[in-house]
């Protein structure tokens, strides 16, 4: 199977943790996507989602699915979503889509998170894939030279503005062996907005393509 036709099975994979009634928080990217279409076929059972992104929210509503403001929502049920790399603890790292501000509040809210990846996302220690770092525009240099003291190489993804008006430092050269120590460090440097790991929250759930078929992985 190609890395698509993964994608899009577990896309359709997370319909089982979907119930009637509920508050579906919705994740972004390629596999997010497939996520979405496979929701489209239960629209009429849900409450209604909670968008991650701009660009998640313009193809649900385009979809007719009902799309809440955060703010208007006491609480998410189930949380679905992409990851760049997923370690056997189920931390992560996100935002290779450079949603990661609104995907952490959203996964903050939610009471599950499921992520979703193909196998080529899962990895004993995360940092192989850059990490990526929000950051208010007038700070980019200021973290840059602190993301250099931890250890990085921080590489500013030209051309991209979040959906926050932000810019994104990718962090290059990372061995992250604890990472919700650096999920700390990194939050802590002012003008950070947000860093892409998930680690202090994680998955509870990752439905994994292999071809072999979809695997879940839990906590022990
Ligand atoms: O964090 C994300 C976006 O900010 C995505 O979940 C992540 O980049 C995975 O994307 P894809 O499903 O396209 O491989």
């Amino acid at each position: 199977m190609s890395q698509d036709e993964l994608k899009k099975a577990v896309g359709y994979a997370a319909l089982e943790y979907i119930k009637p009634g509920m508050m579906v928080g919705v994740g972004t990217g390629s596999t997010a996507s497939y996520f979405i279409d496979a929701l489209n076929t239960m629209k009429e059972d849900i409450l209604g989602t909670v968008s991650s992104s701009i660009a998640s929210t313009e193809k649900l509503e385009r979809l007719g699915i009902k799309v809440f403001d955060c703010n208007e929502v006491d609480s998410i049920d189930v949380y679905v979503d992409g990851a760049d790399e997923i370690n056997p603890a189920l931390k992560m790292i996100k935002g290779g889509g450079a949603a990661l501000t609104r995907e952490k509040i959203v996964a903050a809210i939610a009471k599950k998170f499921v992520c979703i990846a193909d196998q080529s996302k899962v990895v004993d220690v995360l940092g192989k894939f850059p990490l990526p770092v929000e950051v208010i525009p007038m700070a980019r240099a200021y973290v840059a030279r602190r993301l250099v003291t931890l250890g990085g190489t921080p590489i500013y993804r030209q051309g991209i503005k979040t959906d926050n008006g932000n810019v994104i430092l990718d962090v290059h050269n990372l061995s992250i062996i604890d990472p919700i120590a650096l999920e700390k460090e990194i939050n802590s440097i002012a003008g950070v907005v947000t860093v892409g790991l998930f680690s202090q929250r994680g998955a509870d759930v990752a439905l994994i393509g292999t071809s072999d078929g979809v695997k879940t992985l839990t906590l022990k």
